[in-house]
């Protein structure tokens, strides 16, 4: 199969509908690829906190519009990064949102960890309660967004569903780079699984982006990795390499499902 990652620049002057254009047409430019990921929060900027409250949109918003139709046009799979979604019942949320290449929106995940500590999205958004898998032709889809990378064990619920391909996008700051590229090639080896991370590039709410979206094999092995500034990662892969990794070297086999109890000192 193949992976386009579209690495966007993110800043703050170019407004979120200019940003929306250009997006769709870089996932329209795709023609050829399975699959075409793009960052999260792409469209206000994922540090640009103060335009989230009047930025956030439905599920049927203009982002998810456009993306519907450029994934229809190129008729291929488009995880089209997240939206700050606007619940008319609740909070706001990190959500990411996958197309269909006949454009349906056929999933969404609500990020589960949120990122900010005592600011940003810790106390702005509403936490994600599901683990989101998804059935596609080209395998199993996992879901988590940026900040979830640093925690195993929703990668090991992720594994649990089936999950065989672990679709990543994110706002990942240029200061913590090394955790981005470690973490990602840890979530791959750990669950035996690809995993497709796209991050932005430019700078948002003042906080330069890492860039360096990457695809990394079953074995952690690094596919392709992306740049600083925008770029298409273009990766071709195997899929099948999940199944035949997990039984060249069955690792799973050996979890121990309940950790035995600390002793009591
Ligand atoms: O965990 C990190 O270092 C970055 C996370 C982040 O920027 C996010 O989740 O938006």
């Amino acid at each position: 199969m193949r992976a386009s990652l579209i690495q966007l620049a993110v800043s703050d002057s170019e407004p979120p509908a200019e940003r929306r254009s250009r997006a769709a047409a870089l996932v329209r430019a795709q023609e050829g690829a399975d699959l075409v990921v793009l960052p999260e929060l792409w469209a206000l900027g994922g540090f640009a906190y103060e335009a989230w409250a009047t930025g956030a949109e439905p599920l049927d918003g203009p982002t998810a519009e456009a993306m519907s139709a450029a994934a229809r046009a190129t008729r291929v799979w488009l995880h089209a990064g997240s939206i700050v979604e606007r619940d008319p019942d609740g909070p706001i949320y990190n959500t990411s949102l996958l197309f269909a290449p006949d454009g349906t929106l056929t999933h969404t995940y609500r990020k589960i960890h949120r990122f900010g500590f005592d600011s940003g999205e810790a106390v702005a958004m509403g936490a994600g309660q599901e683990i989101v898998t998804a059935a596609t032709d080209l395998g199993r889809l996992g879901l988590a967004t940026c900040y979830d990378l640093r925690f195993p064990e929703l990668f090991r619920a992720l594994l649990d569903d089936s999950a065989e391909l672990l679709v990543v996008p994110a706002a990942w700051p240029e200061r913590r780079r090394e955790h981005w590229t470690l973490l990602a090639r840890a979530r791959a080896v750990e669950e035996q699984a690809f995993v497709l991370a796209c991050n932005t590039a430019g700078t948002h709410g003042g906080v330069p982006q890492a860039g360096h979206s990457l695809v990394v094999d079953p074995w952690g092995r690094v596919l392709g990795e992306a740049g600083p500034d925008e770029e298409v990662l273009t990766v071709e892969f195997d899929p099948a390499e999940v199944g035949k990794a997990r039984a060249d070297f069955p690792v799973h086999r050996d979890r121990l499902l309940g950790i035995p109890a600390p002793v009591q000192r």
